[in-house]
């Protein structure tokens, strides 16, 4: 008979830790739907951020692809290397994702990950700024809903605008709490984020820069792009000019602006104060 995920875990011993985000998925069937969703095959190259136990990174090795799976926590290995130990074609890599170098990563890659929550925003960074194809990320419901809010929403932060500019990004699968070991406290949705081509950065230092102009304008949400722009401005005639040549009313706050306005935006400072 197949064990299952907390078979693995009661077999060697391991308690989950919930400072790791440490909520794995407590049977295949979710895993198997989410690679058939991501249309994996063997000619893909996958990244796994946080393969767990490994219950969706056999899912994943079970297509044939080249798999590269990333797990900060070393107890794993034993279960890990047993459940994957007829797939050469996955390669598992004990690090800390975030300190990882990515270099190895081909153009048009594919991520598909269950992530550790806590890390949500600082993994989405790093992934922004690789040359992937499409991202198949499973996040906290209300973390991924607010990646997902159109321009007017007061829900939509600067995440949002970042990831809108450089791809589409939808919902393709809810997941509720039962379906992980242990229980979180919150529904999970995954959402596909597919690169946008033509790619509205010709390198990372301009993304870099976009990022963080993005991010100055929601310094303070409750306040318009004019003020919040005001502080990373020197001359204010300059800034009131900006606005005026990007087409955007002068009492509009950061949340209302569409992905092309940042861009106008964006441009037209650059223009106007020479940095970068
Ligand atoms: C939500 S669990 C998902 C596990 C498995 N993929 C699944 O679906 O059952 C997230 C995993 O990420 C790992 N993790 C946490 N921080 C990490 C980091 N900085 N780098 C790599 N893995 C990390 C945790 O140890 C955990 O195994």
């Amino acid at each position: 008979m197949q064990l299952k995920t907390s078979d693995y875990l009661k077999k060697y011993g391991i308690t989950l830790k919930k400072s790791l985000g440490q909520n794995f998925l407590s049977n295949e069937v979710f895993a198997k739907k989410i690679v058939e969703l991501s249309e994996v095959n063997k000619n893909d190259t996958v990244l796994e951020i946080g393969a767990g136990a490994g219950t969706l990174t056999v899912a994943l090795a079970e297509t044939g692809a080249t798999v590269y799976a990333i797990e900060i926590d070393e107890r794993l290995k034993p279960i890990l290397e047993e459940r994957l130990l007829t797939f050469p074609n996955v390669h598992l890599i004990f690090s800390d994702f975030l300190a990882l170098d990515l270099s190895f990563l081909p153009s048009g890659y594919k991520c598909v990950s269950n992530i550790p929550y806590y890390i949500t925003a600082p993994i989405l960074k790093r992934l922004i700024f690789t040359p992937f194809s499409a991202l198949f990320i499973m996040m906290q419901k209300e973390v991924g809903e607010r990646l997902l809010e159109k321009p007017g929403s007061s829900n939509r932060g600067f995440l949002t605008v970042v990831l809108q500019t450089v791809a589409n990004v939808e919902k393709i699968l809810t997941i509720p709490k039962s379906a992980f070991v242990p229980n979180p406290e919150v529904d999970s949705v995954v959402l596909k984020i597919t690169r946008k081509e033509p790619f509205p950065f010709a390198d990372g230092s301009q993304l870099e820069s976009f990022w963080r102009f993005v991010s100055n304008s929601f310094s303070q949400k409750r306040k318009t792009i004019y003020n919040n722009l005001k502080t990373i401005t020197k001359d204010t005639n300059v800034l009131e000019l900006i606005i005026q040549e990007a087409n955007i009313p002068s009492s509009a706050r950061p949340e209302q602006l569409s992905e092309e306005q940042f861009l106008m935006l964006w441009k037209t400072w650059l223009k106007f104060t020479n940095e970068n």
